[in-house]
């Protein structure tokens, strides 16, 4: 089994005119947390978007475990077990705890509504099930939140929003999670309480891969294994943190050092 997990083989993207990403090519090995960086603009998230199905390419490929899935539909790209969490919240936020947790599961649940209200026992078992794996998925975040599955999720504070969009990306044990900016609207410590959290999902040792885009320096700097930065849509370095922020190209492009 090869260690490369994700490749991208010049990926291009055009909007029209503007070339969001420009033969960038790429690998993740398994296991890994990637750190995709750059400056605003520089094609993070449309990355994100090719892998995910939303966009089409306009060139190159992605691999993923041996397997080609580019402009693979949104939905393929889940089931072969990639999922991601985005910039701005998407929960719905009159439902629950749970019910938001289990609209990432759509693969496992079964039945439907006619098939629900007749086969009653095996609704209930299916329930206990996934209410328990949703519960103690939620409990290696926090405790209290995993008590309280049932609270509508709009009367959260902004860090348990977000920890329950990993869990609901987490809930259909993905092997790899795609982060694009987690520190978005919260503050530093609850940041570093996320990606203590993060830390520890990666620590349970399933194989879990993650890409983080993320502007937030230090969260780069603490969690990932290697870093690949973006400008202007081409891969301009790629390293350790430590060996891409000292690099001349990145702190002129993304630092604005020159
Ligand atoms: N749907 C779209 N239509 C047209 N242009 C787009 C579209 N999506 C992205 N772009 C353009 O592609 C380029 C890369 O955008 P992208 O959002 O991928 O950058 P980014 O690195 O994620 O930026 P940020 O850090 O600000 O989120 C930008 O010039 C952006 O304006």
């Amino acid at each position: 089994m090869s260690s490369s997990l994700l490749e991208f083989r010049n990926l291009t993207k055009r909007f029209g005119g503007v070339t969001a990403l420009d033969g960038f090519s790429m690998q993740l090995n398994r296991g890994e947390i990637l750190g995709l960086i750059g400056p605003n603009g520089s094609g993070k998230t449309t990355s994100f978007n090719l892998l995910t199905g939303i966009y089409p390419t306009s060139d190159g490929s992605i691999h993923f475990d041996g397997r080609d899935v580019t402009n693979l539909s949104a939905r393929k790209v889940y089931e072969a077990g990639i999922v991601r969490t985005f910039q701005r919240s998407r929960l719905c936020l009159p439902l629950s705890i749970y019910d938001n947790i289990m609209i990432g599961d759509t693969a496992r649940l079964n039945g439907g509504l006619w098939s629900n209200l007749v086969r009653r026992r095996q609704f209930r078992t299916q329930f206990d099930e996934t209410f328990e794996k949703a519960r103690s998925l939620v409990a290696t975040f926090s405790g209290d939140l995993a008590d309280r599955m049932f609270e509508p999720v709009g009367s959260l504070p902004m860090i348990e929003r977000r920890r329950i969009e990993i869990c609901r990306a987490l809930i259909s044990d993905p092997r790899l999670l795609l982060l694009d900016e987690p520190s978005a609207g919260m503050t530093h410590d609850e940041t570093d309480q996320l990606m203590s959290d993060i830390l520890d999902v990666r620590a349970r040792g399933d194989g879990l891969s993650i890409i983080i885009v993320e502007h937030e320096m230090g969260v780069i700097e603490r969690i990932t294994d290697r870093c690949v930065v973006l400008s202007y849509g081409r891969k301009i370095a790629e390293g350790t943190y430590a060996e891409v922020a000292s690099d001349a190209e990145v702190q002129n492009a993304y630092l604005g050092v020159d």
